[in-house]
């Protein structure tokens, strides 16, 4: 698995933050898979959910950022693949606890639902967050993979 690579999408809500959170993650090092979308024209959310869980199944990524406009929509697509924890993550405390007690690896932010500065500091809380494990590792085991 290439563990240092992000893997990115959005649809067409979410494609004005998945850029800028994808400019900001390039410039901390990261190197990043954009999956697209790659403008604002309108698309359909499960294409990209699908791609990016595909993108985490395949080992091409370690984690993945995932942008609707609500968050939900995409999540429910990429949470079809049981290879992905995607969780919708509205603040720093709720980035944190999906990755100690979910062992999430896709976060998933909705654009018109947050602003950018709390999603710039959700998508950081979420990639220096470490998986608690104990308990949560059992109930995490429970969900498959
Ligand atoms: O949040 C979403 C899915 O959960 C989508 O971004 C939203 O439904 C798109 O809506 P519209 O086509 O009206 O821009």
């Amino acid at each position: 698995m290439n563990a240092k690579v992000i893997a990115v999408a959005s649809d067409h809500a979410g494609f004005d933050l998945k850029e800028a959170l994808k400019s900001e993650l390039e410039a901390d090092g990261y190197a990043v898979l954009d999956l697209g979308t790659h403008n604002g024209d309108s698309v359909d959310y499960p294409d990209f959910g699908i791609a990016l869980a595909n993108a985490i199944a395949e080992g091409k990524a370690g984690q993945g950022l995932l942008v609707c406009g609500t968050g939900i929509g995409i999540s429910i697509a990429a949470n079809r693949n049981p290879a992905v924890r995607a969780a919708v993550c509205h603040d720093v405390t709720t980035a944190r606890l999906a990755r100690q007690h979910n062992d999430a690896n896709v976060l998933v932010l909705g654009s018109r639902i947050i602003g950018a500065s709390v999603a710039s500091e959700t998508l950081r809380a979420f990639l220096c967050t470490e998986f608690e494990g104990g308990r949560h590792a059992r109930r995490v085991e429970k969900l498959g993979l």
